[in-house]
């Protein structure tokens, strides 16, 4: 019966698409179209389980990159769309069957890690890896109990080493994995930074090699048991942020934090990023605004210097229904505290910039245990 649904729906259905998009139509085009489009729909929905249609077509896994072909199309694993998904290798070995060895892995290796936080930006330079490194430091020295790490993914330009100041340490390995390097007796670091011979040495992987650093630096290293880890990612949703929320989802990914300035410009990225968030099932825990107002280092004086056309971050928030954490004013001393990899918490403790942080950083404590 579904069958005979099938194979009639089909020609009848193409009649209709002909007879709406030909300009010369002839009455039998008419009657055909109409027909096939009443039987296209009867034949659906009488079919006792409608998905029994779908399997007919490529289906997509659950995190596909736009333009999937589908893992069981003979382009799979073989089309740009699929350069840099984490199941290039497996689709295009027409092995689909096989699930990722890494996803395992990397559960198992994080199952002591309690919070994992993606650090996401639409724009580059809008302070991801200041705000990565400032809430790190935040959390481990208002929770002294807690342990906190930082993993560094943004694989192309990773800037953690310094701006957490120990840039030339090193990492070593053990039996038990890749030893990540101490900040604080709770606060630990890895990047691909510490791996590079010069920090001059320009980094230049496709897609897969990327995919396999971020497995790596998942499945290897060695956290012990963490309450945050927090990962700086590049800007925008390239393959290092789609590996990662792979590789993450089985682990039990906590959510991810966006970070932008006030500019209409970075937040239509930010809009971006919070569709991929919903594409990829990542709970979005919230979005800070850096850089709100200019903080004057003479009379403390805050002056707005990038144009909020729009209502900001926070009125964007309210918009598409996701939780505003907070906003950090542009204040150049913590530039030139980051640049030194200085500790800007415990230099500059009562400034606005610290009181405003402390205050973000309860809300994400917060967002967490939600
Ligand atoms: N609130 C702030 N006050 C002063 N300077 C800041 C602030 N936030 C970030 N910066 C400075 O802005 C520059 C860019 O910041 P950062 O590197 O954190 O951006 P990013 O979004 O991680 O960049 P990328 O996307 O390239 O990785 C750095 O020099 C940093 O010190």
């Amino acid at each position: 019966m579904n069958d005979f649904f099938f194979l009639c729906e089909c020609p009848l259905f193409f009649c209709g698409i002909r007879y709406s998009r030909t300009g010369t139509n002839t009455w039998t085009d008419f009657v055909a179209g109409v027909f096939g489009i009443i039987t296209s729909s009867l034949g659906r929905s009488m079919l006792p389980n409608a998905s029994r249609c779908q399997s007919r077509f490529p289906r997509l896994p659950e995190n596909a990159p736009e333009h999937c072909p589908g893992t069981e199309s003979q382009e799979a694993g073989k089309v740009s769309a699929c350069a840099g998904c984490p199941n290039q290798q497996i689709c295009a070995s027409g092995d689909t069957k096989t699930v990722d060895p890494g996803i395992q892995l990397v559960k198992d290796r994080l199952q002591d890690v309690r919070h994992k936080i993606l650090i996401l930006s639409g724009k580059g330079g809008v302070g991801k890896s200041t705000l990565t490194a400032l809430l790190s430091r935040g959390l481990a020295h208002n929770y002294n109990e807690l342990n906190v790490a930082v993993l560094d993914i943004d694989i192309c330009g990773p800037s953690q080493p310094r701006v957490l100041g120990v840039n030339g340490e090193q990492v070593h390995q053990s039996g038990s994995g890749w030893s990540p390097v101490y900040v604080e007796d709770n606060l630990s670091v890895m990047s691909i930074g510490f791996l590079l011979s010069s920090p001059d040495d320009a980094i230049i992987w496709r897609g897969p090699k990327k995919n396999g650093m971020i497995r790596q630096f998942l499945s290897e290293v060695d956290w012990g048991s963490l309450d945050y880890l927090l990962m700086d990612t590049p800007p925008g949703t390239s393959d290092e942020h789609l590996s990662a929320a792979t590789y993450l989802a089985k682990a039990g990914l906590t959510g991810a934090i966006i970070v932008t300035t006030p500019q209409e410009v970075a937040l239509l990225d930010v809009r971006k990023e919070i569709d991929f968030c919903k594409k990829v099932n990542v709970k979005v825990l919230g979005v800070i605004e850096n850089m709100s107002t200019f903080l004057c280092p003479c009379c403390q004086k805050q002056s707005e210097i990038f144009p909020v056309t729009t209502g900001g971050a926070q009125r964007m928030c309210a918009d598409l229904k996701v939780p505003f954490l907070g906003s950090l004013p542009l204040d150049p001393t913590l530039a030139r505290c980051c640049d030194e990899g200085r500790n800007y918490l415990t230099e500059m403790a009562d400034s606005t910039v610290v009181k405003e942080l402390n205050s973000i950083i309860k809300n994400i404590v917060e967002a967490c245990s939600s």
